[in-house]
């Protein structure tokens, strides 16, 4: 029987107490919402990239190129992008001056999410036994990130609170710290993806090429709506897809069967933890052909074929990510827009993250 199928079934029912969010409202009038302003900030990262280039780079005007990390860049942007969609604001992180606040925000986010990784391998009990200074630092960073003006749901622009208010189901307390960790929680799980696409448009020069065509003539056609311009580019979507096939944020999908399943002639007992492996399923021979090769279009004749459960990183069923939505169109907004300005080369060795990459060759 299929893990999926079995999982799909017992997936159906909403605990009361999680953040709770109508995938439908979601999907309709919530994106609508959102994607200006998400446009808003993929187009001012461009900007502020094409500037430095102009005035960093080297070669002929108009044909300048440079190398760089696109790593911190990257983060900034979905920091930026996150506040802006959940609070309804920009802390100005393109901004030569950010404010006081913007800037005290921005250090304990970047604190939380240094401090996390170290924190998953050791017991938190002996830590706060320890007093250890890992932890101080991380809680410190919290406190910072919850007494932020920015956390505040009373500056209620914020799509998600507005919804949940509307819900009546969640005091503002609550409502603030779900808020809080989806903001959290949207930061290194699209700007690591995005470095991923990015590294290999830079290697699939081909790739990249089809990419940029296909969005140039999208854009053409979508009279300035940036909705409109990703429906008619889905290659984008693609490169997304692709980028997480070889590279999932999330190394598993994790279920407890409610009752006992048996798995490949395996009897897997109710309540026992399985786990959906990602990067093997992305990368395997008898679920994608050529798996190693870069192809965004293979998901264009997959959609044709019905898809199936292929394309698992953002989880599936009703427990399946909440940011989803958000994630997908941020990375989509952030590499149309790039594609309109830069053309982008792989200029060192590709050492994992730290490849350099960019080579400007287009503008607008
Ligand atoms: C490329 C970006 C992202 C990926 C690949 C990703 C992946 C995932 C996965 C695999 C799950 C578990 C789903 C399941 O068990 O079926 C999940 C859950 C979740 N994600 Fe994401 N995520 C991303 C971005 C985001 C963003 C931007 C936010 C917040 C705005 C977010 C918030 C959440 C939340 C709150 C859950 C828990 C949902 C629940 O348990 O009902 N994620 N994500």
């Amino acid at each position: 029987e299929c893990v999926c199928g079995v999982f799909l079934k017992n997936g159906t029912e909403w605990r009361a107490d999680r953040l709770l969010l109508n995938r439908e409202v979601m999907v309709t009038s919530a994106v609508r919402r959102f994607l200006p302003l998400l446009d808003d900030v993929a187009q001012d990262f461009c900007r502020s990239l094409r500037h430095r280039v102009e005035t960093e780079g080297v070669g002929e005007t108009g044909q300048r190129s440079m190398t760089l990390d696109p790593s911190p860049d990257l983060f900034r942007f979905a920091l930026e992008a996150s506040c802006h969609v959940l609070y309804g604001e920009r802390i100005g992180l393109f901004s030569s001056s950010p404010s006081e606040e913007a800037e005290r925000f921005i250090w304990a986010v970047e604190r939380m999410l240094a401090t996390t990784p170290p924190l998953l391998y050791l017991p938190p009990r002996l830590l706060l036994a320890l007093r250890a200074p890992l932890w101080t630092q991380h809680a410190t960073a919290w406190d910072h990130i919850f007494s932020h003006g920015f956390c505040s749901v009373s500056v209620c622009v914020c799509v998600f609170a507005a919804e949940l208010m509307e819900a009546g189901q969640l005091s503002s307390e609550l409502i603030k710290a779900n808020i809080t960790e989806l903001m959290a929680g949207g930061v290194d799980t699209t700007a690591v993806p995005l470095q991923f696409a990015l590294f290999e448009m830079a290697r699939n020069p081909g790739v990249q090429e089809r990419v940029r065509a296909q969005v140039l003539s999208s854009w053409q056609q979508a009279s300035g709506s940036p909705q409109k311009a990703l429906q008619g580019a889905p290659l984008l979507k693609g490169t997304i897809k692709e980028t997480l096939r070889l590279y999932p944020v999330g190394i598993t999908v994790q279920r407890y069967p409610v009752r006992d399943i048996v798995l490949q002639n395996y009897h897997v007992p109710a309540g026992t933890l399985v786990q959906v492996c990602l990067y093997p399923l992305g990368r395997s021979p008898e679920v994608f052909e050529r798996p190693e090769r870069f192809e965004p279009s293979r998901w264009s004749l997959d959609a044709a074929s019905g898809g199936g459960f292929r394309s698992l990183a953002f989880g599936f069923g009703s427990r399946q990510c909440v940011g989803r939505r958000i994630a997908e169109n941020e990375m989509q907004l952030l590499l149309m827009h790039v594609n309109f300005y830069f053309f982008f080369q792989l200029v060192a060795k590709t050492i994992f993250l730290k490849s350099k990459i960019s080579k400007i060759t287009k503008t607008k």
